[in-house]
């Protein structure tokens, strides 16, 4: 392709947004198809989900970006589709994504307008982009598209007429939504006036990155002014502020666009979306946000990228210690393709050096730990997740507290002496569910059930009902979701957005073993959880805990009272077996021998519980629900 073809008004770059499942990646292939960039084939089933865990799972967790050529109207443009991810736990992907588009296509399938069609939607009117609506699945024998046009007309700002309606499956209507790409979104918005002309300095846009082992980390960028070419010698807005002077410069060693794999170009124009190999090694110096540029010619950055916001936090521990800094090392490349994920070092008695690691959801939990195993053949433990807490605490002279002051508790550890706070707070959402009416009874109790107060209900059809309530974040991280899709037989649809921080009475739950802590195996929660919580555990450890030669007792704590107990009684030795017939008195002797030893033991009452119990403990206590 030559690049130089096609200018900012031959370009339009355009994100693929919607409900998880509603066919995104399905009208990708097919796009790619009708634009003979991909071969056309049966096998071609979401190509653009090329990770592992997409194939095995079933879902886009990485937005993917795929140059295509489209001629309409007797003149060739150049699209850049991005194909997004749809669930909740990776809209930091969506909202990163639409920072490098000018259009947005909203697909939606027979199921209707579901919770992430509004949430996408709304997050592309807040970046003031267009949206070309779109019905998907209209081979589908429950396709009901006159009630989806509906619920369109009625939730989103879009006119029936405006509404293109495909089968991404069978690839029917597609040139219809090419052609509407072409003529209603914009070309990009760019600083410069036209893209051939030298004299502009280069200004580039870094929105995305992964890590190749031999190429180091490969930038996505979009190009906003000037150009940039192999050769070029390259910095960055944020480099040049770390650095005060700029030391570090970056030699552009490859540049290109994406087909969907990398088809090298030398050079990228003002408007195009490509990639750079430049050398840069870490997630420091790969900054998504950042602005590059020519190393001789600084410009101005471009507004920083809203940073994301962990929902919950685990422990991450390497099985083997010895494997620690390779964990480190591979969790550094991953977060260059994850930019979600938070880091900060942890240490524990039993598992030894670790991490402490926000994410923005459990699926995304799940997903970042087998992408670890499968991508860096790291083996890793994960503690079981918590939300974060804050505590107020008062002023103490002690301790040199001059003013009442605002801590965050993301483990047990962080949680603060009783004495010293004023209040605990905890993190709240807006939930939203739609759902067809039927179901809506019982979602409705569920979110009682779950210390949710309803906010806000309406119809989006004659058939559907949206359901706000205001929720704990704690309540819905844990098995809400799961529920939610039980009680629906899998038809109500969920998204939340954050909703500040409200009072809460809050403890730390201990576990003793022979009044031992065990600091593995403390959690932090809502005093109203915490019996069931302790009991919990209680009863999980007495199944897991090999029998001593002497009882072991097994507490829950919140301070110095105990919430539950259970106790594993001592392994009985038969200390009469090899004794045959035999004098009584003998016999006497050694029950009495064996009582004395059994009164010791007691009383050093030390168990020795092998790491791999807390393993399986946290892995049992994780997938409990
Ligand atoms: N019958 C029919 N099935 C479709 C159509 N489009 C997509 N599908 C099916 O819907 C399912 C989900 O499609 P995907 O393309 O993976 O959906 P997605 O929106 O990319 O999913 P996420 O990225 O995980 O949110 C797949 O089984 C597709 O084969 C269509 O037009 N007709």
């Amino acid at each position: 392709i030559d690049l130089r073809q096609f200018p900012p008004e031959k370009i339009r770059n355009f994100g693929i947004i919607a409900h998880v499942d509603h066919g995104k990646s399905t009208l990708a292939d097919r796009l790619l198809e009708f634009t003979g960039t991909i071969k056309e084939s049966l096998e071609n089933k979401q190509v653009l989900d090329k990770l592992q865990v997409e194939r095995e799972r079933g879902i886009t967790v990485k937005a993917q970006s795929a140059s295509i050529v489209y001629k309409c109207d007797g003149k060739e443009y150049l699209l850049n589709l991005i194909d997004t991810p749809g669930h909740v736990d990776f809209s930091y992907e969506v909202s990163r994504s639409l920072s490098a588009c000018q259009g947005v296509i909203l697909v939606d399938a027979t199921q209707g307008v579901q919770a992430q069609t509004l949430a996408n939607y709304l997050l592309s009117m807040e970046h003031g982009l267009p949206v070309i609506p779109v019905i998907n699945k209209i081979d589908m024998p429950r396709a009901n598209i006159a009630k989806v046009e509906k619920e369109m007309l009625n939730l989103l700002d879009v006119h029936t007429s405006e509404i293109i309606h495909i089968s991404a499956k069978l690839g029917q209507n597609i040139d219809q939504v090419l052609e509407a790409i072409v003529k209603q979104l914009p070309s990009p918005n760019l600083d410069c006036k036209s893209s051939y002309n030298s004299s502009s300095l280069l200004k580039a846009l870094l929105f995305d990155s992964t890590y190749e082992k031999f190429r180091g980390v490969i930038a996505n960028v979009a190009i906003l002014d000037g150009t940039m070419k192999k050769g070029d010698i390259i910095s960055s807005v944020y480099l040049q502020q770390k650095d005060g002077n700029s030391k570090s410069a970056y030699e552009v060693k490859e540049v290109g666009i994406l087909r969907p794999e990398h088809v090298s170009t030398d050079v990228l124009y003002a408007g195009q979306v490509g990639y750079i190999v430049c050398g840069m090694k870490t997630v420091a110096d790969a900054q998504i946000g950042d602005t590059l540029y020519h190393h001789k010619h600084p410009v101005q950055g471009l507004p920083k990228f809203k940073k994301a916001r962990p929902v919950v936090f685990g422990e991450m521990f390497p099985l083997d210690q010895s494997q620690f800094k390779n964990l480190d090392a591979a969790l550094n490349r991953l977060m260059l393709n994850d930019r979600s994920v938070t880091k900060l070092n942890s240490k524990s008695f039993l598992l030894g050096s670790g991490f402490r690691i926000g994410f923005l959801g459990l699926l995304h939990m799940d997903v970042f730990c087998q992408r670890l195993e499968q991508e860096f053949g790291t083996n890793v433990v994960m503690t079981s997740p918590t939300v974060p807490y804050k505590a107020i605490l008062n002023p103490n002279k002690r301790l040199q507290i001059k003013e009442e002051k605002e801590i965050t508790i993301t483990t047990p550890e962080d949680y603060p002496s009783q004495n010293l706070v004023k209040d605990f707070l905890q993190p709240m959402i807006i939930g939203t569910v739609i759902t067809p009416l039927q179901y809506s009874q019982d979602i409705m109790e569920l979110c009682t059930a779950k210390n949710g107060t309803a906010v806000g209900n309406s119809y989006i059809s004659e058939t559907s009902l949206m359901l706000q309530y205001r929720l704990p974040l704690d309540e819905i991280v844990v098995d809400f979701y799961d529920k939610l899709k039980s009680l629906s037989s899998g038809y109500a649809s969920f998204d939340y957005e954050d909703d500040g921080y409200e009072s809460v009475n809050l403890s730390k739950v201990d576990i003793l073993l022979n009044g031992e802590i065990v600091q593995e195996l403390s959690k932090i929660c809502t005093l109203e959880k915490s019996r069931k919580i302790g009991a919990k555990t209680c009863a999980k450890l007495k199944d897991l805990i090999p029998r001593q030669p002497f009882p072991v007792s097994i507490q829950a704590v919140i301070g110095k009272s105990v919430i539950a107990r259970q106790t594993l009684p001592a392994a009985k030795k038969d200390v009469l077996a090899k004794t045959g017939g035999g004098d009584y008195t003998r016999k006497l002797k050694l029950l009495r021998r064996e009582a004395d030893l059994q009164k010791h033991l007691r009383a050093i009452g030390k168990i020795k519980v092998p790491k791999n119990l807390f393993i399986k403990m946290i892995f049992k206590l994780r997938h409990s629900k």
